[in-house]
């Protein structure tokens, strides 16, 4: 069962919903991880999400240590290119953690849409 990450920033929060919604069977299969409130939003979308911090008080940095720590097959993190974020730095360190450690990482929906379909093309061979 792949293991997988989303994070939306507040702007994105809505792509995200749509996002999952319209991937519902492959991220229903998966082990689902989100930061605080990006889970409320996907768990209102009906799916099963373990709910991390919130972004700001910690939860990008506790997904950049499961990606450290190769507990993570893919981080799907739709950021607001127009915002400023206090916790900038642990968004930073995430993406840093995630290409050392060679974990596929999708910035915006157009990346996520093709992880997602290695992601399915992997599971199918399983
Ligand atoms: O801030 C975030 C990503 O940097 C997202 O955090 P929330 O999902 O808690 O809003």
């Amino acid at each position: 069962m792949k293991r997988i990450a989303v994070i939306a920033h507040d702007g994105m929060k809505a792509e995200m919903v749509a996002f999952v919604k319209d991937h519902s069977a492959l991220f229903s299969n998966s082990k689902l991880f989100a930061t605080g409130t990006t889970g409320q939003y996907v768990q209102q979308a009906g799916l099963t999400v373990k709910k991390l911090l919130s972004g700001p008080k910690g939860g990008d940095a506790q997904i950049a240590s499961m990606v450290a720590e190769g507990k993570l097959d893919a981080v799907i993190f739709f950021r607001d290119a127009l915002g400023k974020h206090p916790h900038e730095p642990d968004v930073q360190m995430l993406l840093r953690l995630c290409d050392l450690h060679n974990v596929a990482l999708a910035t915006n929906p157009s990346t996520a849409k093709l992880l997602v379909l290695g992601l399915e093309a992997q599971m199918a061979n399983e």
